[in-house]
Parts: C-alpha cells; sequence; structure tokens
C-alpha cells in the first residue's frame, strides 16, 4: 500500500486542482463528508446531539468546517472553536466558514487563555469530538495556547475523530511536535502518510479510515511515491509454493558465521531460524570452543569450528579457511555473536573479501563495519543490513535521538549513500533500498524487545536470501513475518517474557500460512471509503 509525505500530498493536491482542474473546494466538500462518515463510524450507531469542532485556520479546519456544517443539517448541534481567530483564514476555508456563519453555526474563537474556559466547558458537555487543527500543514512544534487546546481537546468527554492526522503528529516522520491529539479514530484523504503508520503517531491515530476524496490516479502517479506499507497481501505474493519437486540442494544453502564464548547462544538463534526460515542447507563457521554447545542445541545446522582466540572469538588466523567454507552456498549472514575482537574483524574481512553471494550482515558485523567503514567497499553482491538504533547511530555518526526523530528520513540516507538494504529495527521497523524505496513494517509488538530477537531474525532473512529471495525482497517479507510471530504469540495471551526461540517454533507455520494464503491483514485497520 502506497504511502505518502506531506509535501507529496501537497504536490498530488496541488496538479489535481491547478493541472487537471478539480476545484479545492470540492476536494474540501469531499473530505469533509468522509470525515462524517468516519464520525458515523466511530458513534456506531449511537445518535449524536453535540460534536464539538476544532479547527484551526489551514485547510484542515477548513474539512472541520465543512463536517460542522453537515452535522448542523441534521440538527446536530456542532459548534465550532477556531484557534488563532478567524482573521485571514483564506481560500476554500474562508469559504466553507463564511457559508457556517451564513447558516447560523455557532462559531468560536480561541485566541486568548480566557476563552479556553469556553471551549473547555463545551468539550465536557459533547458526544464527540472533530480534531481539525492542524493537518499536513504543521510546521513546527505545537506551543502555547494551541498546546492547552490539545491538552483539552485529550481531557475532553467524547471520543476524538481526528481530521487527515492527530494535531500534533509529524505527517512524514510520526514524530509528536511538541503535544498531540490522541484520537480514537482518523480519517485520512486519497492516502495515508508515513506518519500514520510511524511510532509513536500509529498510536495516537487510532481506527483510520482513507476517504476517496476524487483525486485522479494521474496526480498520484505523477508524485513519484516511493514508500510503501508492507501488507500480508504483498507478502503472499511473493511467497510462491514450493515446487514438489524440490530438495534440499535446491531450497538454498546458507552460510552463516558468527558467534563466541558467551555468546553462542546468539548464532544457534540465527542457525535455528534459518533453519525454521525454510532454508534447505545450513552451514556455521564458528570459534571451536563454543562447537559442543552449537552441535548439542542445533541439529539441523552443519558446523565448521575453526581455531579461537584466548577471548573465546576467532583466532585472527583463520580467515583464509572462509575462502573453502563460502563455496557453494547460496547466500552469507554474519554477525551474531560475533564481538567486535581482532579475530573476529579478520574473520569478517575475509568473509566479505570471498564472498560473491547476497548476504545479510547484523550485530557485532555491524559495528565492525562502524570501526572500518573501508570494509563496505569489499561487499561484492547486494546486501541487507539489520542495525537497531545504535547501531546505526555507530555507522552513521549522528546520534540515536537524530535516527529516532526521522527513522525513514535516517534509513534512507544510509541506504542511498551505502548500496546497502538498510533494516532499521525497533518500535515500527522500517526497511529503505538503495534506489530510494522504502516501507514501513506493521508487524511485531513490544514482546520482541528481547534479546535473541535479532538474531532470528537475521537467521530469517539469511533464509529467505538463500532461497533466492531478492535483498529487497527477503528484507520486507522477513520483518513482516518476524513481527507477524510475535503478533501470535500475543494474540495467544503473551504480554511478556518472550524467549527469542519462540519465535523460531513459529516461524514454519506463519511461513505456511504465507506460502497458502492465510496471513490475517495486521496494518492498523485501514478501510476505504
Ligand atoms: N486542497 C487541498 O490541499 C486539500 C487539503 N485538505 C486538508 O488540508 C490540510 C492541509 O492544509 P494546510 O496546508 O492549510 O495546513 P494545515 O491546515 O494542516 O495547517 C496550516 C495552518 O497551521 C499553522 N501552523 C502550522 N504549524 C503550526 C504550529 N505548530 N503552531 C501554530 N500554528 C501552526 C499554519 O500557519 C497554517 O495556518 C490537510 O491536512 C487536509 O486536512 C483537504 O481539504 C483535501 C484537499
Ligand atoms: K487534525
Amino acid at each position: 500500500m502506497q504511502v505518502t509525505t506531506a509535501t507529496q500530498m501537497q504536490e498530488i493536491d496541488r496538479r489535481t486542482i491547478l493541472e487537471i482542474g478539480i476545484p479545492g473546494r470540492v476536494l474540501m466538500e469531499s473530505a469533509g463528508r468522509g470525515c462524517v462518515a468516519a464520525l458515523d463510524r466511530l458513534a456506531g450507531g449511537r445518535a449524536l446531539s453535540r460534536v464539538v469542532v476544532v479547527a484551526g485556520r489551514g485547510n484542515n479546519g477548513g474539512d472541520g468546517f465543512v463536517v460542522a456544517r453537515y452535522l448542523a443539517e441534521r440538527g446536530v448541534e456542532a459548534p465550532v472553536f477556531v484557534v488563532g481567530g478567524t482573521d485571514g483564514i483564506s481560500g476554500e476555508a474562508f469559504e466553507n466558514l463564511s457559508l457556517l456563519e451564513a447558516l447560523g453555526v455557532a462559531v468560536v474563537e480561541v485566541v486568548e487563555e480566557v476563552d479556553l474556559t469556553a471551549l473547555t466547558r463545551a468539550l465536557s458537555h459533547c458526544d464527540m469530538v472533530v480534531d481539525a487543527l492542524f493537518g499536513t500543514g504543521l510546521q513546527r512544534e505545537v506551543t502555547g495556547l494551541y498546546a492547552e487546546v490539545v491538552s483539552a481537546v485529550n481531557a475532553s468527554k467524547g471520543p476524538v475523530l481526528a481530521v487527515d492526522i492527530p494535531s500534533g503528529v509529524c505527517a512524514d516522520t510520526g514524530r509528536v511536535l511538541g503535544c498531540a491529539v490522541t484520537a480514537q479514530a482518523t480519517a485520512t484523504f486519497c492516502l495515508p502518510k508515513a506518519g500514520h503508520f510511524l511510532y509513536p503517531g500509529w498510536e495516537h491515530c487510532g481506527e483510520l479510515t482513507v476517504v476517496d476524496i476524487g483525486i485522479p490516479n494521474r496526480a498520484v502517479e505523477q508524485a513519484g511515491i516511493a514508500c510503501s506499507l508492507i501488507t500480508s497481501q504483498q507478502v503472499m505474493g511473493q511467497m510462491a509454493p514450493f515446487s514438489p519437486h524440490a530438495h534440499k540442494g535446491t531450497r538454498g544453502h546458507l552460510a552463516l558465521m558468527g558467534g563466541s564464548s558467551g555468546k553462542s547462544g546468539a548464532v544457534i538463534l540465527a542457525a535455528g531460524a534459518a533453519v525454521s526460515g525454510g532454508a534447505g542447507l545450513v552451514s556455521v563457521a564458528l570459534p571451536a570452543c563454543i562447537n559442543t554447545a552449537f552441535e548439542s542445541r542445533c541439529l539441523e545446522a552443519m558446523s565448521l569450528p575453526l581455531p579461537h582466540g584466548e577471548d573465546g572469538s576467532f583466532h585472527p588466523g583463520c580467515g583464509e579457511t572462509l575462502a573453502g567454507f563460502l563455496s557453494g552456498k547460496d547466500a552469507v549472514a554474519a554477525g551474531p555473536g560475533l564481538t567486535t575482537a581482532r579475530g573476529a574483524l579478520s574473520a569478517l574481512a575475509a568473509l566479505l573479501d570471498f564472498s560473491v553471494v547476497p548476504m545479510v550482515l547484523d550485530a557485532d558485523a555491524l559495528n565492525l563495519l562502524a570501526e572500518k567503514p573501508e570494509l563496505m567497499r569489499e561487499i561484492k553482491a547486494e546486501a541487507v543490513i539489520t542495525p537497531h538504533p545504535k547501531e546505526l547511530a555507530r555507522l552513521t555518526g549522528a546520534s540515536v535521538r537524530e535516527i529516532q526523530e526521522d527513522r525513514l528520513g535516517a534509513a534512507r540516507a544510509f541506504a542511498k549513500q551505502t548500496g546497502l538494504h538498510v533494516v532499521l529495527k525497533g518500535a515500527g521497523t522500517v526497511v529503505a533500498h538503495p534506489d530510494g524505496r522504502c516501507a514501513i513494517n506493521p508487524t511485531g509488538n513490544a514482546l520482541l524487545a528481547t534479546g535473541g530477537t535479532g538474531d532470528v531474525l537475521t537467521g530469517l532473512i539469511g533464509a529467505l536470501l538463500a532461497q533466492g529471495f531478492s535483498c529487497r525482497e527477503a528484507s520486507e517479507m522477513g520483518v513482516y513475518l518476524h513481527g507477524e510471530a510475535a503478533n501470535r504469540l500475543m494474540d495467544q495471551g503473551l504480554q511478556t517474557g518472550m524467549a527469542a526461540s519462540r519465535l523460531i517454533d513459529l516461524l514454519p507455520g506463519v511461513l505456511s500460512d504465507a506460502m497458502a494464503g492465510n496471513l490475517e491483514p495486521r496494518a492498523p485497520e485501514t478501510r476505504v471509503i
């Protein structure tokens, strides 16, 4: 499903109005009517007698004026509070404001602190609230009177319908700019915005409805939208059933490298996930000191124990052995439990030097790349990296805060700069590809915030690469299916304490459902009217 930015949406609106010739007023009328339909849905059949419309001075407020007009025509009391005052409101918003005045709908200006009393009183005596303060035109932090209005809306008695996006949420990043309305439902127009699906914006939206306001496809196609939401339909479409003639040699052979004394679990989890992720064969190069542990826990994978140093990691001289190890493998996964010791660095350097197949790099492989960025030039085939924010911070030199403020932007910039496919993990995982395209993953939950889940993801993506999926496909399918496994555990009632290995147990079922076309949709409930 395509997802837009605020700037793209403004460009789509501009083309629709100026180049194609559908008047802005017609779009605003459709937007307002769509919001009324979403409001009725939110009411769930309950009769509405009083709905408070909180409007700003831009076109988002204009949509709110349309909503108030339709409600008033139905006999619903729908007072409109215009925050910042009505002076200087222009364009279609002004035209719709004038209609309210002509029809005798109450319009109250909120320009000073004292005006908040009337608003607060109205908000405590209403069935519902329409938040039409800011939409895609929000440009800066919400402060002062506007911030007080946001908290009054959040303290209101009735449920809140947000027009386009909850006011205060940045449409591009999902960031809360100072403060934001928490809505029970959001009605957006034409296409969803990235901020609807990125954290914390997602948590402010409630049920999301996409309203078709008559914007022609041509205007959307010309906008060059590069971002999408990964959907169950997409993943099921990519996951073709296996040929009945498949054997282990045709299902892909993954080479995995990692592990160290004290971190044998990381490579055990990654190998287990690769097996459950459908790889035909999995071979693991690891320091000999953890081989017994590995073999006793992972029966299906083969291992190549390599000399280890006193630090329990690879011995610095073991790199040469990797050339033979990589021969005949379809994909490589490296990093889980690797450490950043000297021997791990030379093993990684040798791996990058010898490998010519697609790879996924994670954990300490990324920390080593951050220490020696010139190693990135040794990557010969397409590669996926799966950093969490701290790892991406190390790789880019940005702070974790900067990355978290614009996760999509940070991942896209690094993918473009390095030519790598970047999976930025964390609440609201995003995937960015070297060609500028990117995707937001809707699956997964807080159960994943525990050690080892990243190793499972690495093994799964490695398995998908070994089976012949491209880096683009494997990264997007991998994050979706991995999150789906966590969603299933939460559906079963698990709230905390998930061992990462439980994901591995679920993966075969999740993958089988994807192949059979039986994945249930996991995007925030999105309907189109
Ligand atoms: N023709 C169109 O372009 C359409 C636009 N639509 C609506 O128009 C919205 C976008 O309208 P606008 O571009 O006018 O923008 P908004 O209405 O979202 O906000 C712009 C107004 O808020 C002010 N503002 C921005 N950030 C502020 C802050 N932090 N504190 C105080 N004031 C702030 C601006 O100065 C401006 O007055 C969409 O979200 C959607 O609801 C819909 O009516 C569909 C058609
Ligand atoms: K809004």
